[in-house]
């Protein structure tokens, strides 16, 4: 490989660590290897596997080590020993929160690397686990180039109103707005759409990310027009830990008259609260799937309940529904939850064929469904990819 032809990929996101290493000197990114950082067993793991998703490489960190940090020098030891000295051009993370300034992919500069540091109050379960990797990484080797590519930068031709919140305008002026999240994936999947349905690409749709964290997003002509997230990653649809929209007035409830402190209520509504709240019982919709507990159904339904709803708001937006897309870790595999969604919106023209939503490959809708309903398997990796060797290129020929 000629030296500094790959980036490598990280994406942080509120339940894994993802990565990917791709090679980037032809005109779209191939995948060389990918993996995972895994914080959740005693001794912190990395594992490395081939494009076909065998393994090459697995390494522990010890107990004591429990900042997984070292993971990320580990990662680069296993590119230099297998890839060669000097193959990595850079490397690209996945930035939750992007504030009102980046629109697009930037390098990660000291005075960059605070300016979004200083956005934590507003990603307080993301932003720190995407930006500790840069200085970790500018340690091992400062002279590597670090590109940040935003959830937000997709959504960033949001306008009023769907971009506005009912308060006195001058919070808007310091930034309070919604900028919506996901929008790595909304552009990989929107991508796609225009690779299987070419006929459908620019037409009303809504794309459900349902993983960990889940939002919609409505896109006319392929571009976002609303979202579910807001100035946070907390609004909207239920998550694996998180509340989603809820009653402003519960916040101030639990303040005055359950004293709960900003940082407990913050950390209720954050890593409490969703599917883990509801059923007491766990975030991972896999598990409640397989339980049998009242509580875990009473979870799902929520779920279900509220991302149907949001569906039908994004309609409204869109002022009608021609597709529907889920992506995302349940949005992909969990055919009850995309079953039941469906179910919830057969009055808007969606209906699901129960076998071709049992096998999920692609288009799962009836033939008399006036919605097109399609799985489409997310890529955030490969998306950022892009954008790093896009900026890489710019800066080759300045
Ligand atoms: N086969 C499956 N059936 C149901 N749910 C699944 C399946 N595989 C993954 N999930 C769910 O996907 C969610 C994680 O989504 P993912 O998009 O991978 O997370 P993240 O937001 O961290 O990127 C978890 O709730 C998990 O239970
Ligand atoms: C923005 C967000 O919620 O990301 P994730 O789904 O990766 O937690
Ligand atoms: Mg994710």
């Amino acid at each position: 490989m000629p030296a500094s032809a790959s980036v490598l990929v990280l994406n942080s996101g509120s339940s894994s660590i993802k990565f990917g290493l791709f090679d980037i000197s032809a005109a779209e990114p191939v995948l060389l290897c990918k993996g995972l950082l895994d914080e959740h067993e005693a001794r912190p793991r990395l594992v490395v596997k081939d494009p076909a998703g065998e393994d090459l490489f697995e390494t522990r960190r010890e107990a004591s080590d429990a900042d997984s940090g070292h993971l990320f020098a580990d990662v680069l030891g296993f590119i230099e020993d297998h890839f060669g000295k000097g193959s990595l051009g850079a490397v690209g993370h996945r930035v939750v929160h992007g504030g009102p300034d980046y629109s697009g992919p930037v390098e990660l500069t000291e005075e960059v690397t605070a300016k979004l540091e200083a956005l934590t109050p507003l990603a307080p379960l993301h932003q720190p686990r995407c930006l500790a990797p840069v200085h970790t990484l500018k340690a091992v080797q400062p002279a590597l180039t670090q590109i940040a590519c935003f959830d937000t930068a997709f959504h960033h031709g949001l306008a009023p109103p769907a971009s506005s919140f009912a308060i006195p305008r001058r919070f808007e002026a310091r930034g309070v707005r919604r900028y919506g999240f996901h929008g790595l994936s909304f552009e990989y999947v929107a991508g796609r759409l225009v690779e299987i349905a070419p006929d459908l690409a620019a037409r009303r749709t809504v794309i459900a990310h349902l993983g960990n964290g889940a939002s919609l997003c409505a896109l006319r002509d392929g571009r976002s027009v609303d979202t579910t997230m807001g100035l946070t990653p907390l609004d909207g649809l239920v998550m694996g830990t998180r509340c989603g929209a809820i009653d402003p007035g519960v916040l101030l409830y639990l303040q005055q008259h359950e004293k709960m402190s900003v940082e407990a209520v913050q950390h209720l509504l954050y890593h409490e609260s969703g599917l883990l709240g509801v059923s007491g019982l766990s975030s991972d919709m896999r598990t409640l799937l397989a339980s049998r507990e009242p509580a875990a159904r009473e979870a799902i339904d929520l779920f279900t309940f509220r991302a149907a709803q949001g569906i039908a708001v994004m309609a409204n937006t869109l002022q009608g529904l021609d597709c529907l897309v889920f992506t995302g870790g349940i949005g992909e595999h969990a055919k009850e939850i995309r079953g039941a969604i469906g179910e919830r919106l057969a009055w808007l023209g969606v209906h699901i064929d129960p076998v071709a939503n049992d096998t999920a490959r692609e288009r799962i809708n009836r033939s008399d469904s006036a919605v097109d309903v399609f799985v489409v398997p997310t890529n955030e990796e490969i998306t950022i990819a892009r954008h790093c060797a896009a900026l890489l290129r710019k800066r080759h020929t300045a």
